[in-house]
């Protein structure tokens, strides 16, 4: 089953001149697939997710995430489609440092408030435990470590079972334990729960063990593979 599909995506920056930064970008991504997309800095990957994850409407082709194309919607609509099917993991976290790590994970489902809020509760500490940072919910998000830090943003992009998750350099600021455990927790997702992962990475062996590694050189895909 298809989870994502760009389709002849061109999109261009005018300031400080016209720059044609994505050219004819079109892929598809399956249901479960874990995707890096790798290419040099200022090769459009950045550019790229943003327009993937709805963040940017300003370019030509369409975009479907999970059968909707997202292509077109008004921003409010996309502001809910986002919090229901999209998680984001950035390399710098974006945590409420002043919050409780329970309540940052919390945060997005009180936003979309579908569940009753003891639900909503339980499943943040479940989330919490399967990344291995259950035992500090209760402390501040800007009080425990980096590592732990990502691993509680990626509790927070997985609160609502989104279809998707992206990443820009979700481990662009970990060292390689807690990269290698990042690595497993979206691995474990794909396999074990067929969410989709789409992560920007400059990190070889991250790509490397991903299932296909899309290569982009001047704002196009120019190899796939395997
Ligand atoms: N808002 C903007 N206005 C004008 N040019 C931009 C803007 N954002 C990015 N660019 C340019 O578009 C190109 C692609 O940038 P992008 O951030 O997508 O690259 P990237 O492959 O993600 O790079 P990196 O690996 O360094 O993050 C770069 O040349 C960048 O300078």
């Amino acid at each position: 089953m298809q989870s994502l599909a760009a389709v002849n995506i061109n999109k261009y920056f005018y300031d400080p001149q016209e720059f044609h930064v994505l050219k004819e970008v079109s892929f598809e991504v399956k249901r479960g697939e874990f995707i890096s997309v790798v290419g040099k800095s200022g090769s459009g990957k950045s550019t790229l997710l943003y327009l993937l994850s709805t963040l940017d409407t300003a370019y030509t082709g369409s975009i479907a995430i999970n059968g909707t194309t997202v292509t077109g919607l008004t921003q409010n609509q996309l502001a809910t489609f986002r919090n229901e099917h999209i998680g984001f993991v950035f390399q710098f976290h974006y945590l409420l440092p002043e919050f409780t790590v329970l309540d940052n994970v919390m945060l997005p489902a009180l936003k979309l408030n579908k569940r009753p809020k003891e639900e909503i509760r339980e499943k943040a500490l479940d989330l919490l435990t399967l990344l291995d940072v259950r035992g500090h919910e209760h402390k501040k998000a800007s009080m425990i470590s980096g590592g732990q830090q990502q691993r509680v943003a990626i509790a927070r992009a997985l609160i609502n079972d989104p279809a998707i998750i992206m990443g820009d350099e979700p481990t662009g600021n970990l060292d390689s334990k807690n990269t290698k455990t990042v690595f497993n927790i979206f691995r474990q997702l794909a396999r074990e729960r067929n969410q989709t992962i789409i992560a920007v990475t400059h990190d070889d062996e991250f790509a490397a063990n991903c299932d296909r590694i899309i290569e982009m050189v001047d704002g196009r895909i120019i190899a796939q593979h395997p």
